[in-house]
């Protein structure tokens, strides 16, 4: 919308220009003259701005009408007119009544236009299209200068108009008009809707309409201009002095030129070279006219980085110094795991920290790095790693070093501090300027009302970025939170975004949507993407996948023991089990006997327990808990106890032991990584190390964060003599590196499978020299095999779609669903293998090549990602079917599988890089 429509250069105008009011006769709030032949046949109406009650009957209506326009206050303008004349004449009626509620006083003076007329107007509407009006509005009065209130939205459609304004909220209605005036409405001209005039600025297209561009003036959008650099491709740096500003002599720009030199070459071949500012951010950003200098990446960090990070350094320059949408200086880096945005970072603070664009002048003093505390340490690492120890010095803080130290000291100019510490620090650090502020794991600041969030949105420091490896736009109200830290106001308030964005693209994806609804929500993503895009970078895997070894990844359907089946059946047949099919019980239930179905699954002694503590302190709020556990007790032994545990009690442990003893034998010099999700599991795993001799550390939960860095770092070290990493993937599933291990087996699974994803990503990322085997263990024919369904019929077997931070607590079941979890299949040697319906008898023995691969997308959002999960989902289980995969009792070749397959009723088997040298 032009700018000039805001009311203040408005005013006065008006009165000159010819007005436009709808024809009528007993509209006495209408103005002398023209309002006498103006004032509309038919009914007006006016939604109050108080829009929450009327939103509320709106959102009656629709119940009423049997449809779903709750969400679609966006959409609902002229579809609701079409709606309501779609329901029976009773709802017709309340809805009529609805509209009454609102109607102003000066309203009620109109004679009240006929129902049926009314409607059969409506009818006709359809065959109009609409037309959109950028608008100034205010209350109708016979002043002659108007004192315009604000700028706002007309839709004008066959006989009725909407006026929303610049949130998206209707604050005005009217139908009745003449459709040829309302075709004909042009700039200038006035009407007048409910109790408010408006008069026209402009012209909106169904195009700036329909993807919300023309709400986006006065919600904070204004600024955004996406700037050249953000628009064109870039190119190689050529000549520094040839935007030099206001060059005041030739003499001065010779001086000028040899202290303002870059302080690396920017012609070297290989040369990393940001792009040079375009002439606004000149006029805005060196009002002085100092010379351009170029900013050239370190020659140093170049020869080390990937295609993909050169890339990711210049976007990240580009945003931090608002070269990409004027006057904001934030950005999420979205990459996927693995993909180094630590060593972006570094990069770029490196970068930063020492030179600048205008006049060589560092454009940053300090940074601020805030991480999860078990990478604190790991962030000093890699800037040890990427820059040596000499040329930059910087401070973690911890217990023994404090926020103080860091002040006092000269030498450091960043400082890495958990998210935990901020807290406790934050006087300290607000009273330093940082320039530049970078969340790690910053998805954990998605929700704005927790602590953290708000003491980090609180300093002033505009240049910040948030690194995240986890999907971020999968929650739109989440998403709101992250692009409102990085870039405050740039979506307006969220009850614009909500109205502009959110509740259209929500609305659209309802099976009741109208077509005019999905195409509207599309739209609106598609801007939503278009807008973000501009400062948010995503790129998946795949990219690194080249530069990987091969990784082999084997699924191990592992056979139930005697015990666990006995126990499982008598699970299964328990009334608390019964009652939950039944759908009788409240309180989730199905939680208890999932958790108890896994336990199991891991070990019996887990259940008995978990039976034994019931016994010993038995509490009312649980007893659903007590029920489900009525009678396991007589299937133990006589003389079972938890510390009699032994690996014969439990199809996986059986397996799993096996192949401790078969690495340790074929492979000695490598080593592994063994996750649960679980401590106690992890206990148990540990005394089967203790059991055979094998050296092993620890990482969970309760390991001090102090120490996380330093256990990880002596495993990594290729003299390190332990074989075995015990990984909780709750406490170090997240950015930890652990390459010092070239197998992971992960002992159970969780009901996301990003969790998963992540814990399988530890070992199989940059700097792992052998080839990765990967192993998930898999109880037969129980609910882990259901689990694992679940998982890649969801999104396909690579990738990690799902949000962390969802568990099972967070999953809905349906009774359906329900049914087929609690059903344990004896007599089959793998349900999944039975599910694809496969005709090879239990060994296909080839890979076939790997589907097609998913294309590497820059710039995430809703439009361009969801198109991705789509393509994900339709892979899924068929892709499974492209692996190699036998049952136990099949010959293999493979010296691993043959050794420990005993206790293996299936296998299925994949590898990734085949031809990757090792
Ligand atoms: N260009 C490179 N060459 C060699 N190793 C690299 C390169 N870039 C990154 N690495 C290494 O790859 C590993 C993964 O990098 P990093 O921890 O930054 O990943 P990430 O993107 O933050 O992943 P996550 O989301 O899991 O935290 C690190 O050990 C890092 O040192
Ligand atoms: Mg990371």
């Amino acid at each position: 919308m032009r700018r000039s429509a805001a009311p203040s250069q408005c005013q006065g105008n008006s009165a000159k220009k010819p007005r436009f009011i709808p024809p009528g006769k007993n509209n006495t709030i209408c103005l002398k003259k023209e309002n006498e032949q103006l004032v509309p046949e038919m009914k007006l109406t006016e939604v109050e701005e108080k829009q929450q009650s009327s939103s509320g009957h709106i959102r009656a209506l629709s119940r009423i009408c049997g449809l779903n326009i709750n969400s679609a206050q966006a959409v609902e303008s002229l579809g609701e007119i079409n709606c309501m004349e779609k329901c029976n004449g009773e709802n017709e009626h309340k809805a009529a009544g609805m509209k009454r509620v609102n109607i102003p006083k000066a309203d009620l003076m109109l004679k009240p236009t006929p129902e049926i007329a009314r409607h059969k107007e409506e009818e006709d509407e359809c065959d109009y299209l609409a037309k959109y009006f950028s608008v100034v509005w205010c209350k109708a009065s016979k002043k002659k200068h108007k004192k315009w209130e604000g700028d706002a939205v007309l839709i004008a459609k066959g006989k009725s108009v909407i006026l929303k304004d610049m949130e998206g909220k209707d604050i005005g209605r009217g139908t009745g008009y003449k459709s040829k005036d309302l075709e004909s409405l042009g700039e200038g001209q006035t009407l007048i809707i409910g109790g408010k005039e408006i008069e026209v600025m402009g012209i909106i297209s169904a195009e700036e309409f329909n993807s919300g561009k023309c709400f986006q003036n006065d919600v904070g959008t204004s600024s955004i201009v996406p700037t050249a650099s953000s628009q064109c491709s870039l190119k190689p740096f050529c000549c520094p002095l040839k935007n030099l500003c206001n060059p005041s002599t030739k003499q001065n720009l010779l001086k000028d030129s040899q202290n303002y030199k870059p302080r690396h070459d920017p012609d070297a071949s290989n040369s990393l070279v940001m792009p040079r500012p375009t002439p606004d951010h000149q006029r805005i950003f060196n009002k002085a006219g100092i010379p351009v200098v170029d900013v050239v990446v370190d020659p140093y960090l170049v020869n080390h980085l990937r295609p993909h990070q050169k890339e990711g350094i210049v976007f990240l320059y580009e945003c931090v110094m608002g070269m990409r949408l004027s006057g904001r200086f934030g950005a999420i880096l979205a990459d996927e795991m693995g993909l180094g945005k630590t060593l972006q970072c570094i990069s770029l603070v490196w970068t930063l920290l020492h030179q600048g664009l205008y006049g060589c002048k560092p454009i940053i003093k300090k940074a601020l790095i805030v991480t999860p505390g078990s990478l604190v340490k790991n962030w000093k690492k890699e800037f040890q790693k990427w820059l040596g120890s000499e040329r930059i010095k910087v401070f973690t803080v911890d217990q023994d070093n404090k926020v103080e130290e860091f002040i006092n000291s000269p030498l450091y100019s960043v400082l890495i501090i958990s998210y935990e510490m901020v807290l406790r620090s934050l006087d300290q650090i607000q009273a330093i300027e940082f320039n530049l502020l970078i969340c790690d794991e910053g998805h954990r600041l998605k929700n704005s009302s927790i602590k953290t969030t708000s003491a980090l949105i609180s300093l002033p420091c505009e240049k910040r970025i948030i690194l995240t490896g986890t999907p971020i736009q999968n929650d739109l109200q989440e998403f709101y939170a992250l692009i409102e830290f990085v870039n405050p106001g740039i979506l307006g308030s969220l009850s614009t975004y909500r109205k502009i964005y959110e509740e259209p693209v929500i609305r659209s994806r309802e099976p009741s949507a109208t077509k005019e609804e999905k195409e509207l929500g599309e739209k609106r993503a598609a801007e939503l993407t278009r807008l973000t895009g501009l400062f948010i970078l995503r790129r998946t895997q795949e990219i690194i996948n080249k530069f990987l070894p091969p990784k082999k990844e084997t699924i191990l359907f592992c056979r139930p023991t005697v015990l666990q089946l006995g126990l499982y059946r008598k699970l299964l047949r328990s009334r608390v089990v019964r009652s939950c099919l039944q759908g009788v019980l409240e309180n989730s239930p199905h939680l208890i006997c999932i958790g108890a179905l896994k336990k199991l699954c891991n070990h019996p002694c887990l259940l008995f327990k978990a039976i034994k503590e019931k016994e010993s302190n038995p509490t009312c709020d649980e007893c659903e808990e007590s029920n489900l556990y009525e009678g396991l007790r007589d299937i133990f032994p006589e003389d079972y106890t938890f510390t009699t545990f032994t690996e014969t009690d439990s199809g996986k442990l059986q397996v799993l032991a096996k192949l401790l003893e078969t690495i340790c034998e074929l492979s000695p010099s490598e080593r592994i990584v063994l996750v649960s999700h679980y401590t106690q599991t992890l206990n148990i795993l540990q005394d089967l190390c203790k059991h055979y001799g094998y050296s092993y550390t620890r990482l969970d939960g309760h390991t001090p964060i102090s120490q996380r860095q330093q256990i990880v770092d002596s495993f990594n070290n290729k003299f390190c003599s332990t074989f075995i990493f015990l990984l909780s993937s709750k406490a170090g599933g997240v950015g930890l590196n652990l390459i010092g291990a070239s197998h992971l087996i992960l002992y159970d699974i969780d009901w996301n499978p990003a969790t998963d994803i992540q814990a399988m990503a530890r070992v199989w990322r940059d700097g792992q020299k052998h080839t990765v085997h990967i192993y998930r263990l898999l109880t037969t024919g129980s609910i882990e095999e259901k689990i694992y369904q679940r998982q890649i019929s969801k999104q396909g077997l690579s990738g990690a779609v799902i949000d962390l931070s969802k568990t099972s607590e967070h999953i809905r079941f349906s009774t359906e669903e329900l049914r087929n979890l609690f059903i344990l299949h004896e007599d089959s040697n793998c349900v999944t293998h039975d599910l694809l319906e496969c005709n090879c008898m239990g060994k296909k023995d080839h890979q076939y090549p790997s589907p097609e691969k998913l294309s590497v997308y820059t710039g995430c959002q809703h439009g361009q990602y969801q198109e991705k999960a789509d393509a994900k989902k339709s892979l899924s289980m068929s892709q499974l079917m492209q692996w190699k995969h036998f049952s136990g009792q099949h010959q293999t070749l493979d010296p691993f599988l043959e050794r420990i397959k005993k206790h293996i009723s299936f296998i299925f088997q994949n590898v990734t890089n085949p031809a990757t040298p090792t």
